[in-house]
């Protein structure tokens, strides 16, 4: 397993987020966490990116104990995510998005080279080259020198993704890369993110609609009431009667 999650809780003063939540998530594969509202996915996202220390529990990383490190170590780590408000500068060109979150160095991000007069124009050119490499990658390429503000929310996806990519970080946590999007542009972001997986990434995300799950998903761990009732394939899961009425019966906004 690439992430243990182990025995996790998160309470917040009396209310219990997660509940002893074990789970494990393979290297290559695409596993989705879902699970009714207020299940607990964004809690555990935090929790496995150092947003929030777990109240109880252990959470592995390539077999290293990570529990309670910050997002900026685990960064160095490669655990990266993105935010469903996607956090982009969108009054900067797409590429320099994408150049922005180049970790050159542990410590050390493009904010602080741009500042940096020493900062050599070969260090320039190969943090540009990796962002062209990227926006290509999500098809993005012809649109490096727009503004972020002028693409459309298909592409702004799209641009968070190449932005995590840029981190070289070896798992992906994708919160609701498919939400908002119209059908035909989840055409275009799906095959992305499955296509992170031939890069040699690992990719965790939260998704709530069941068919997009299916298609994009090795696996699945279904939370409840911020506890794992099941972790396996997408057509296993889901042909738990039991688990499809709790699912449905949750109020989830697909
Ligand atoms: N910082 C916090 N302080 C207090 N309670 C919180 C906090 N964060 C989350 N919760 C509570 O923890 C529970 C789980 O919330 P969480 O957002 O993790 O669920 P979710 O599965 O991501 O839900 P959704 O699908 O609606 O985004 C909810 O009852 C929520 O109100």
């Amino acid at each position: 397993m690439l992430l243990e999650v182990d025995h996790v809780s998160m309470h917040f003063g009396g209310l219990v987020a997660v509940s002893d939540c074990t789970f494990g998530v393979r290297q290559g594969t695409v596993t989705s966490l879902i699970g009714p509202n207020g299940a607990g996915k964004t809690t555990v996202f935090n929790l496995i990116t150092g947003f929030l220390r777990p109240t109880t529990g252990r959470i592995r990383y390539e077999g290293r104990d990570v529990t309670g490190l910050s997002p900026q170590r685990l960064l160095r780590m490669g655990v990266a995510r993105t935010f469903q408000n996607l956090r982009l500068h969108l009054q900067m060109t797409v590429l320099e998005n994408v150049m922005l979150t180049a970790q050159r160095q542990p410590g050390e991000d493009m904010w602080s080279l741009f500042l940096r007069p020493r900062m050599t124009s070969r260090a320039e050119a190969e943090v540009r080259e990796r962002a062209l490499e990227h926006l290509d990658f999500v098809g993005l390429a012809d649109r490096a020198g727009e503004l972020a503000d002028n693409l459309s929310y298909a592409e702004q996806k799209l641009l968070s993704i190449a932005r995590i990519l840029m981190t070289e970080a070896r798992l992906l946590l994708l919160d609701e890369p498919a939400s908002g999007l119209d059908p035909d542009s989840l055409r275009t972001v799906l095959p992305v993110v499955r296509r992170l997986v031939e890069r040699g990434k690992t990719v965790l995300l939260i998704e709530h609609n069941m068919d997009l799950v299916k298609e994009l998903a090795d696996e699945i761990v279904f939370l409840h009431q911020g506890t794992v009732l099941a972790q396996g394939k997408p057509a296993d899961v889901m042909s738990n009667a039991e688990l499809t009425a709790i699912y449905f019966g949750g109020g989830v906004t697909a």
